[in-house]
């Protein structure tokens, strides 16, 4: 996001929202090019209770996911943070988080300069949310959207609660994505405003006219107050209106982008690659040609969406709902069970040795289909495991069959031979448990 026509930036500041960690990356300018000069990375231990969604709720507190902003950027240079002209924040799509405008953060003085805390803003209901029940959903209007209505996206979770606890939503007159919440915050925007890349991600969106389907959505009684202003990505949102953590006041800020469509920037370069991202979730994705349009309506039964990137391009995208969450699940069960049988074990110890055990381990007839969270196009499919061998029970196996059925699972959403016949010729890999895992 360089300054159109007048001089590059000088420093830029990359910020990342996702569901288990903020990244935060300083870029700077120079005759080569932007190269990366700090980053930092916080996990942010957000996830809470879900008051009034029973088991099914998955909401994360949005104190502590800037909480684990703040010490990100405290954690950069000073030095560098002054220099920085242009912000750009990406973060989980599909979640909502509901604000009072004038009210939903508090400024404060810290050490490196002026920082906001979270205030009247209440959890981040996250796209792995499923108190949208399939019956529930099917209750609600058609959209007119190529995307395909899913529990964890905002506008089922808003129906959610004017159906089920309309009080809660009286309280706010803001809503978005973490990632719009924070470009809000720093811009002081009355109104939020949101990309197309987020409102897609959101359900009853059009892509086509970029608009909300506010005529359906009125009809049955949504409160359309709470849908965001929506623009186009890369496009500016607006600038700081006060200094932040020693970053000077009037940096530009851009619109909040999708974590999933950063990813694929990131390491895109040919229309012949494909993207292998692993963090929370994962995706398996390639760019469509240009100008194509996504068919008018939705296909719930297909394992591919498609989603905006940039300049009104598409990606078709595998997204699973099982990636680095089903790795975490796994390291926490073998944490609880060591812990049952009397030893602690820190889960930060336990990653290193399943990955060295999967790594010594050759490919075994041990399989495991890991969907443990389901996924959006087949929800019932959960886990299993078969062909369990009395010798095939190592660590070692089992860590080994896990990774490879997360990888058979996104290439059995999106077959290789699907992506060779797009002509694909190269996958790209992206992805903390990716890049963490050999
Ligand atoms: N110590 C570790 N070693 C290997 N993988 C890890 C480790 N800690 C976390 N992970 C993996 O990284 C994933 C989170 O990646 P991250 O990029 O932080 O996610 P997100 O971008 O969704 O916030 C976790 O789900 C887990 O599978
Ligand atoms: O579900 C989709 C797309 O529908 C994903 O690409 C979506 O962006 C991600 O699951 C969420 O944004 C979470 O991303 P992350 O926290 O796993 O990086």
């Amino acid at each position: 996001m360089a300054a159109a026509g007048g001089p590059g930036p000088t420093c830029v500041l990359g910020i990342d929202l996702g569901t288990t960690s903020v990244k935060a990356a300083l870029v700077t300018g120079t005759e080569r090019g932007l190269a990366l000069a700090q980053s930092c990375s916080r996990e942010t231990q957000a996830y809470s209770d879900s008051p009034g969604a029973a088991a099914q709720g998955m909401e994360q507190d949005v104190q502590k996911i800037i909480k684990a902003l703040n010490e990100c950027l405290a954690a950069l240079p000073q030095q560098q943070l002054q220099q920085v002209t242009h912000i750009g924040i990406s973060g989980q799509m599909h979640g909502v988080v509901f604000w009072k405008s004038d009210k939903g953060c508090r400024w404060s003085e810290g050490g490196p300069g002026p920082a906001f805390e979270a205030d009247r803003v209440s959890h981040l209901v996250t796209w792995q949310d499923g108190r949208c029940s399939p019956a529930f959903l099917s209750s609600l209007p058609l959209p007119q959207s190529h995307v395909s209505l899913a529990t964890g996206f905002g506008c089922p979770t808003i129906f959610w609660y004017s159906k089920n606890s309309p009080d809660f939503l009286k309280a706010y007159d803001a809503a978005g994505t973490i990632q719009d919440y924070v470009v809000a915050m720093l811009c002081d925007l009355k109104k939020p405003l949101m990309s197309v890349q987020n409102a897609a991600s959101w359900g009853y969106f059009n892509c086509r006219n970029k608009s909300w389907n506010t005529d359906i959505l009125k009809k049955s009684g949504f409160p359309v107050h709470l849908l965001p202003e929506v623009g186009d990505p890369g496009s500016v949102a607006g600038r700081t209106t006060c200094a932040w953590h020693g970053i000077p006041k009037g940096a530009k800020v851009g619109i909040a982008l999708g974590d999933f469509q950063c990813s694929v920037y990131s390491c895109l370069t040919e229309r012949t690659d494909a993207v292998l991202n692993i963090s929370t979730s994962a995706q398996l994705t390639i760019s469509m040609p240009l100008g194509f349009q996504p068919p008018e309506a939705p296909d719930p039964s297909s394992a591919v969406t498609y989603f905006p990137y940039f300049n009104g391009d598409y990606l078709a995208v595998a997204a699973s709902l099982n990636g680095g969450n089903v790795l975490a699940t796994f390291v926490g069960m073998v944490a609880q069970w060591a812990q049952e049988l009397g030893f602690q074990v820190q889960e930060s110890a336990i990653y290193p040795r399943i990955i060295q055990a999967a790594l010594a381990q050759k490919h075994s007839k041990l399989s495991i289909h890991p969907t443990i969270f389901g996924e959006r196009h087949l929800p019932e499919l959960l886990a299993s495991v078969s062909s369990i061998g009395a010798s095939e029970l190592s660590l070692g196996h089992v860590s080994r069959a896990l990774c490879r059925g997360l990888v058979e699972n996104l290439s059995s959403m999106f077959p290789v031979q699907h992506l060779q016949e797009l002509g694909v010729t190269r996958v790209l890999g992206s992805g903390t448990a990716l890049a963490r895992n050999e």
